[in-house]
């Protein structure tokens, strides 16, 4: 198929980010290609000692009102609306000479919003209108026009011309693409920002409209089940420590639900900062977390809790990973995804004996998670959440039986407590020194997950009693309790606020427990 490439005799630059700016205009100037360029971009050119001509040159009109209008001129956007073989004489008639390759990208919008304290003012100062415009024209017509708005971008559209003469279409698609989104998604934040604030310059939680832009990432062998398909997209800077961030060392093709799994278990191991932890994870669901002085012994505390459910599951790590741990894994259980900040390499070499078994590094983990939102769909909308990323200090929470805790059932019970926070509801996690002793996950009512937690407490051989108990919503009646009473678990974590809160005290009075209310609920559907 031909290529249909288009030299570049002639460019605009126009930039804020001034990145790589200086490697392209010698570049181009190399090439032979003329520059236009605009007051600030064109004056560090000067400064380069790279020739360039000033647009205001080029238009015969001022730059004015503050840059408020610099590019905005027919002699600019004919220049890059033109059309080869149709538009040619009245360019010539209007003394409009085409642009072929245009560089712009756009007033830091983002970054000002970010700002503490920053004014309506500044943010519309800061919301660039002559940018978005040459781009949206040099896209539309990218038939003729190249345009580059990433300065990552520059040095392969230079290989590309100084060893072909030209772009080829199929580039100059792509790129156009990427331009439209790049303005989409300029023109989504200023959108969801002027339509969260109110006229007294208040930030509202939720705009009016919603736009957030995603980037494809991978396309997924398929979704949930082998007859949806799917693919993953992620946002355009993921922090350290997220899926988004993460990349996969070794290992079959990631799917959909290991990525969902990963997600899972990451966000659970995240909640142990202090201690090497590890969580497994199946189905969405922790089926065993510990915590210990090393993470071989944690990994090995975790996989007690439930053997049968461990294999085929996600297992995440909160510290580098050594061999030893890699040579344990192996050992015990067939595993689909190891999840960690980082791997030693012989740890990877451990690995790369199991070829199908995906590695992934997520980086690292950081320690305190800024507010973000959550987003569901459901049929005909979106429903959007501030994440779950508070927790309680557990040494704080209100002790509502007779009997107060011993240091150690508060420590088991602050343990388990973040477990639940990452169990499906209804949600009942038992806990003895750091080990998850049986998990009863995603039940429609609490009392059978109580009774599912002693199961499999029983089946892996763990004692219960002795164990504290956590609830990610309150006991509704009496019965969970004295199911857990019945098990041996000696401190329950809720938090609390049931019509019928008397009644659960007395139960755990009763059995003389020991209880304590968090006042704050962890549902996760
Ligand atoms: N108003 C205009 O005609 C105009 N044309 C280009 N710009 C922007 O001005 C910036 C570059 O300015 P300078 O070269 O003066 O540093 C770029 O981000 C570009 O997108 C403009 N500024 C804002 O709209």
């Amino acid at each position: 198929m031909a290529q249909n490439r288009v030299p570049i005799r002639r460019a605009l630059i126009s930039v804020s980010d001034k990145t790589n700016l200086d490697m392209l205009a010698n570049g181009l100037s190399r090439l032979g290609v003329e520059i236009l360029s605009t007051g600030g971009t064109a004056k560090m050119l000067e400064q380069s000692g790279i020739l360039v001509t000033e647009i205001s040159q080029y238009t015969e009109f001022p730059e004015m009102m503050d840059g408020r209008i610099k590019t905005l001129h027919p002699r600019v956007h004919g220049a890059l609306l033109g059309r080869n073989g149709v538009d040619d004489e009245v360019m010539a008639q209007h003394g409009i000479e085409g642009i072929d390759l245009l560089v712009v990208n756009l007033y830091p919008f983002e970054a000002t919003i970010k700002q503490q304290g920053v004014t309506l003012e500044q943010a519309i100062e800061n919301i660039d209108i002559g940018g978005p415009a040459m781009i949206r024209a040099a896209s539309k017509n990218h038939d003729r026009v190249t345009v580059l708005v990433n300065p990552e971008d520059y040095e392969e559209m230079l290989d590309e011309l100084s060893t072909y003469g030209g772009i080829s279409h199929a580039n100059r698609h792509i790129l156009a693409a990427k331009a439209f989104a790049h303005t989409a998604r300029y023109d989504g934040l200023i959108a969801n920002y002027l339509s969260a604030i109110n006229d007294t310059e208040e930030q509202e939680d939720f705009p009016r409209y919603f736009t957030k832009q995603f980037n494809h990432r991978s396309e997924l062998r398929y979704g949930e089940n082998p007859h949806q398909k799917a693919a993953f997209y992620t946002e355009q800077n993921p922090a350290s420590g997220t899926m988004g961030h993460a990349w996969q060392i070794q290992g079959k093709a990631l799917s959909y639900n290991n990525i969902a799994d990963a997600d899972a278990a990451l966000s659970c191991v995240k909640e142990f900062n202090d201690l090497p932890a590890c969580v497994i994870v199946k189905h969405a669901n922790p089926c065993g977390v510990a915590t210990e002085s090393n993470l071989t012994l944690a990994y090995l505390k975790a996989f007690a809790t439930d053997p049968t459910s461990a294999f085929g599951g996600v297992l995440a790590f909160n510290q580098k990973l050594t061999a030893q741990v890699a040579e344990t894994i192996l050992e015990k259980q067939f595993a689909e995804v190891i999840v960690a900040p980082a791997y030693e390499d012989e740890a990877l070499k451990v690995f790369a004996t199991k070829k199908n078994l995906r590695v992934i590094c997520c980086g690292d983990l950081p320690e305190h998670t800024k507010p973000w939102k959550m987003y569901k769909r459901v049929s005909g909308g979106l429903l959007v959440q501030d994440a779950d990323i508070e927790m309680i200090d557990v040494a704080q929470a209100e002790v509502v039986s007779k009997r107060t805790p011993t240091t150690q059932e508060l420590t088991d019970m602050a343990f388990a407590w973040k477990v639940a926070k990452w169990v499906k509801s209804n949600a009942i996690v038992y806990v003895k020194d750091a080990q998850t002793i049986g998990v009863g996950a995603g039940q429609m009512s609490r009392v059978v997950s109580a009774r599912i937690a002693s199961i499999k407490a029983d089946d892996a051989g763990l004692k219960v009693p002795g164990s504290a108990m956590a609830s990610d919503a309150f006991f509704p009646f009496r019965d969970g309790i004295d199911a857990a009473a019945q098990a041996g678990i000696t401190a329950v974590i809720q938090p609390g606020g049931s019509i019928r809160d008397e009644e659960v005290i007395q139960a755990a009075d009763e059995h003389d427990m020991a209880m304590i209310f968090t006042g704050m609920r962890h549902f996760n559907h």
